[in-house]
């Protein structure tokens, strides 16, 4: 089988490479990139004004299995990915059981392998049962194939243990996903501590929690060499103190979440509990810090943290609703008209932001176009404008606070492996 992509923008992000060209894939891998009008080939998907770039990578979703299939399950998780332009992602550990033991994390690549659209790699807890209590076996996990430890949805608090697991990380030379909450500081809000907290009786969440966890985290890192990536960074402070740590050469890196770049705590005013999500939306100021850390590099990679839940839950008053919303099928938009099209971020720095930058953070054989290697792909036509319809959404959840929003940008195919996955040309 063999499919020319002709006549895109192709556009490689690792090695700074765009240009009009055309592109052959033969046997799931890339054969050619550069001129291939004349070759015959069997499928010829025609990309004149698209963006033709490596297959998207999110180091950040929760695909709920096992555990919680009515929110989500490998199989609908990778639709939304492949519908999203993503074709290599990293699922958290806080399924039921947790990723905490080697058998948990077969069963996730296994049933990856037979049923999943997209290339799906899986981080391992780093205490049993996300508990906070005991270390899990981190080698062995990292054996088995875990490409992070992480208890994302929760913080590790004793420092004895985070201090241990840095150690073993260190040794590894595997990341430590950083889920960055001081619990003690912030239990029992559902908002950013603020003005929107207060008109709605909420307690709030204090952009300090996260704050103080980063700078902890990012001192653990100093005194371990461990590799730190701190997630969905929320603060402006907490953005500047990774600024300051990457100065200093720690070895840290961050992740903006495309919520956390578009929307402030007042949205939780429209949508509800739709807009309740871990770390909060903050204020504007925030967003504007976040943006920035994007742009100068601070925060390395976009993840989705895309966390579906049921709307029967979402319905709940807004102190026990769950924190989360879905993430895989707005983030090209929200990062061309967010981002790339006010100016923000030039395009080859989103499309790495997108590719390259996190697949490197966590190893990954993707985020790159090249001749011999295997063919993800991902066209996106950058000026296609849509509302966002979450009943047309491939995954199983529809908790999203983006409903009705108009975007510019929008993925158009997805290809994994030669195969296309996505097609809304
Ligand atoms: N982000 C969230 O608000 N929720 C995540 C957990 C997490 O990423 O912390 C979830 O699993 O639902
Ligand atoms: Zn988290
Ligand atoms: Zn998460």
């Amino acid at each position: 089988m063999k499919t020319l992509i002709k006549n895109g923008t192709v556009m490689n992000p690792d090695t700074e490479f765009s240009r009009t060209a055309d592109m052959v894939i033969e046997d799931g891998k890339i054969v050619t990139i550069g001129d291939a009008s004349m070759v015959e080939a069997d499928q010829v998907i025609d990309a004149t004004g698209l963006l033709v770039v490596p297959g998207l990578v999110d180091i950040h979703v929760h695909f709920r299995d096992p555990g919680f299939p009515q929110k989500e399950t490998i199989r609908s998780g990778s639709m939304a990915a492949a519908a999203g332009g993503f074709t290599s992602v990293v699922c958290m550990p806080n399924t039921k059981p947790a990723i905490d033991t080697v058998e948990t994390l077969d069963y996730v690549l296994r049933t990856a392998k037979e049923q999943a659209a997209v290339k799906v790699y899986s981080s391992a807890a780093m205490t049993y049962g996300i508990k906070g209590e005991e270390l899990t076996e981190l080698k062995k996990l990292h054996q088995a194939g875990a490409v992070t430890f992480t208890d994302d949805g929760r913080t590790v608090m004793d420092p004895h243990l985070v201090y241990e697991a840095f150690r073993i990380a260190a040794e590894l030379d595997v990341p430590i996903s950083s889920h960055c909450e001081d619990h003690r500081l912030v239990s029992g809000g559902s908002l950013n501590r603020g003005v929107v907290s207060r008109q709605l009786g909420d307690p709030g969440i204090p952009a300090l929690g996260e704050e103080l966890i980063i700078a902890r985290d990012i001192l653990f890192a100093e005194e371990t060499g461990a590799r730190l990536h701190i997630q969905h960074v929320s603060t402006a402070r907490g953005v500047q103190l990774i600024r300051e740590a990457k100065a200093r050469g720690v070895r840290v890196t961050g992740e903006g979440a495309p919520h956390h770049f578009s929307l402030t705590d007042e949205q939780a005013l429209v949508s509800g509990t739709l807009a309740k999500v871990n770390p909060p939306l903050r204020t504007a100021q925030d967003v504007e810090a976040v943006i920035r850390g994007l742009a100068d590099g601070t925060l390395d990679a976009i993840a989705t943290d895309h966390a579906p839940h049921t709307l029967d839950e979402k319905s709940l008053p807004l102190a026990q609703a769950p924190f989360g919303l879905v993430g895989l099928e707005t983030a090209v938009g929200l990062t061309f008209t967010c981002l790339v099209h006010r100016g923000k971020l030039s395009l080859m720095e989103a499309i790495a932001k997108l590719t390259v930058r996190p697949a490197h953070i966590m190893g990954l054989p993707a985020g790159k176009l090249q001749v011999g290697q295997a063919a993800d792909i991902t066209v996106i036509n950058p000026v296609k404008e849509w509302i966002v319809d979450p009943d047309a959404f491939h995954s199983k959840s529809q908790n999203t606070p983006f409903k009705g929003m108009r975007l510019r940008g929008k993925t158009v195919l997805t290809m994994v492996d030669g195969n296309v996955v996505y097609n809304d040309l």
